[in-house]
Order: C-alpha cells, then structure tokens, then sequence
C-alpha cells in the first residue's frame, strides 16, 4: 500500500476486506467469486482488466444472488491503484521449485488471516489471479502480503473459484444470528426438562417393576445415552409426552 494517504479518498477501512481480481478469463469465475462472497457475507468486489459481464451471461449465471448486488455493484479498478490504495493480500499456490521463488516470506494461510485480519485497520483487498497463470511476478512484488491455502503439495492449485471460495469461508466474519444456522442454546432443552425426563424414566421403571437392583445402574444409563443426544427442548418434550403416556397407561388386565 502506498504512504500517499490522497490515494486513499473516498476508500475507508472495511472488515470484511474487499475481494480483487485480476484479469479473470472466464466471466464464470466472476459470477462463482461473487456469489461465494454473498455466501460468506462479503460485499465489495474489484475487477481489474474484467472480462465483458453480460447480465444475460455466465458471469451473472452463476451468480445466484449476488447477481442482485455484489456483481452489479463490482468496481472496476487498475492494478496501480489496487497496489495504492489497498493493503493487498494476494492469493497464490506453490506448485514446484521454481514457483517458490512467487512465495515471499513469511506468508499466511486464510485461517492465520482469520485472526489478524481484524486488526488491520487499513483498506485491505484479498487478490486473486488468473485462472491459467495466476498472478504475474510483476505484480505479486507489488502486493503486501501473500496468502495460500495449504494442500497437497502434489496438487496444491485449486480452480479460481474453489480457492476464492475456501479462502472467504474461512475468512467470514458472520455472527451466528447471520447465518442460516439456529442457535445451538437457544434450542437445547433446559435442564428442568431433562430433570423431569429422567422423573418420567424413574416413574416408568417403578411402572413396569424394573427390579430394585438394577434402576440405579439403569438410570445412569439412560443419563449416559440423553447426555450423548444433546436434546433439544422439542425432543426432550416429545419423549416426557410419550413417558408421561405410558406410566399412565391403565394396567391391563
Ligand atoms: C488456477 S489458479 C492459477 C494457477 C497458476 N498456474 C498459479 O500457479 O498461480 C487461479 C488462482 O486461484 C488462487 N489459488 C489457487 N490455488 C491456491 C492456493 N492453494 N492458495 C491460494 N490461492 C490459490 C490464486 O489466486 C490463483 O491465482
């Protein structure tokens, strides 16, 4: 990043950084980077050198969502002014001996990025090359810091897509309420419920005559098995309904 802090205006630090790519060949890319972004909760995408993205294109095709906002809104920018304005992240593998000489030290891998990221306060912008050649000597000496995913050292470049993809999830920063996911305690039945589970259980045994001898050792069982489960308040409600049910059940005859 440059110390002209003028090229700077009008870009204010933002979590989450922004995504960079340059030169994508394939508007397909394009459309599977911003959508990962939607994804992942990241809004800003810059293109440097974009290839034409017709909205009734690939690009916009595999979008899915993002065609509504991350795409549409995609800035186009140059590379000097990425260089400037951005710190840069830029993404990259090693593939052999050779490439190593891309890899400057010390780089970071997206979950080392996940934890310092946030400190960061300057601009930042994570940089993806091209799909066949990545991103050229020239301009990963231009850029601040690298990130790689680490893989398989036989095989260890994903597809721009995939690696842009693993790169954001590991780099979100959704809050549970964010995602699509419910909240875990929110759900889990309260422990009175259990409580009044394992007095169902208690109640059911003394019910049917489970022998004396055997309830304690039964009992810690069933706590074992319900532990394991981790209940939620809906389960737990269910099997006390259900209990409840057949402790009551009139004897027959
Ligand atoms: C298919 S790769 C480019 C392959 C190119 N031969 C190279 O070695 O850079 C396309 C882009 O995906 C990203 N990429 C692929 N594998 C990666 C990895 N293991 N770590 C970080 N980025 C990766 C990089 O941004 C790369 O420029």
């Amino acid at each position: 990043m440059s110390d002209d802090s003028s090229e700077t205006d009008g870009i204010t630090s933002r979590t989450p950084p922004a995504v960079a790519v340059v030169d994508a060949q394939s508007p397909g890319n394009v459309g599977t980077i911003a959508r990962a972004m939607k994804n992942f909760g990241f809004t800003d995408l810059l293109l440097v050198d974009p290839p034409d993205l017709d909205p009734d294109g690939e690009a916009y095709g595999f979008a899915g969502h993002a065609r509504e906002d991350v795409l549409p809104n995609a800035e186009e920018i140059g590379f000097d002014r990425l260089a400037q304005a951005y710190h840069t992240i830029g993404c990259t593998a090693v593939t052999n001996e050779d490439d190593r000489s891309h890899m400057r030290f010390p780089y970071s891998t997206p979950a080392d990025l996940a934890e310092r990221l946030p400190t960061v306060e300057a601009p930042t912008a994570l940089v993806f090359g091209r799909e066949r050649v990545g991103l050229t000597n020239e301009e990963l000496a231009r850029i601040d810091e690298i990130c790689s995913i680490p893989a398989s050292a036989d095989y260890p470049v994903l597809n721009l897509g995939q690696a842009a993809t693993v790169t954001l999830y590991e780099l979100r920063s959704l809050t549970l309420e964010e995602t699509q996911l419910p909240d875990v305690e929110r759900v889990r039945a309260p422990e009175g419920t259990v409580d009044r589970l394992y007095d169902q259980w208690a109640a059911l045994l003394e019910e049917i005559n489970h022998p004396e001898e055997k309830r304690d050792k039964t009992m810690r069982m069933l706590r074992r098995v319900y532990g394991r489960a981790d209940l939620t308040e809906r389960e737990a409600n269910t099997l006390l309904g259900l209990l409840r049910r057949a402790t009551e059940r009139p004897a027959e005859d």
